[in-house]
């Protein structure tokens, strides 16, 4: 058992009110987007291998929600837990992180003038129980070289993500079209998200006045 470490710092100390089970920094950030927190980060290594048989679907939302339950029984206090997981999948085949250059330029040159799709989980444990949701995002990369491949590479932008790319960074300029969530694509399905932690009742920024709570 060990203390949630990572409490985001605010002039007052205030309490956390969520549980992060992720090393990601962007699905922090997409956290502090939709104005949740403090959170407690717990970062978990969970095995990532998908299963016999397994759909990409069925594998996200397995990851995501096994992620959520590790945390939670990592953390001595008892606070909702949200995991996630995001995986590129192009013909029913999972791409994953890259693990070097070679996997890297294998993943573009099979996404390069292509549609694929972004799967991406999340599964929230606390009071309520554990939900958990899957969204499908589509996405269209343009024609890409080899050369630019490479010095996609050596941006470091590709290294710890699925599929090798970054829509949120130097990865955007492949990317013609999306449909779905662009959120879901970055780590983090917000929408989904923000129903399942009202569920739990953690607030969630949103435009009307009263508790995220509420309704
Ligand atoms: C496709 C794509 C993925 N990604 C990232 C999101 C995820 O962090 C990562 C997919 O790996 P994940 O296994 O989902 O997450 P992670 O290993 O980064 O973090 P943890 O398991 O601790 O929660 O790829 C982007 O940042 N931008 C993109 O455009």
């Amino acid at each position: 058992m060990s203390d949630p470490k990572g409490v985001s710092s605010s002039p007052v100390q205030e309490s956390p009110v969520l549980c992060l089970a992720s090393a990601s920094p962007r699905r922090r950030e997409l956290l502090a987007q939709i104005g949740v927190g403090p959170i407690a980060v717990q970062p978990v290594d969970v095995d990532e291998s998908p299963q016999q048989g397994e759909s990409p679907t069925a594998y996200v939302e397995r990851l995501a929600r096994h992620k959520a339950q590790v945390g939670a029984a990592m953390i001595e206090h008892a606070l909702p837990v949200l995991g996630g997981d995001t995986a590129v999948v192009l013909k029913q085949r999972i791409l994953g992180k890259p693990a070097d250059f070679e996997q890297a330029r294998e993943m573009l040159r099979q996404l390069s003038g292509k549609t694929h799709e972004v799967l991406s989980g999340v599964a929230v444990t606390g009071p309520a129980g554990i939900q958990s949701a899957v969204v499908t995002t589509r996405v269209r990369f343009r024609h890409l070289s080899d050369s630019e491949i490479e010095r996609y590479w050596a941006s470091g932008e590709p290294c710890d993500k699925a599929g090798a790319y970054g829509i949120q960074g130097l990865g955007s300029v492949f990317v013609q079209d999306i449909r779905g969530s662009y959120s879901a694509v970055v780590g983090l399905p917000l929408y989904e998200t923000a129903r399942l932690l009202s569920i739990q009742r953690i607030p969630v920024w949103r435009l009307e006045q009263g508790s995220a709570a509420e309704g």
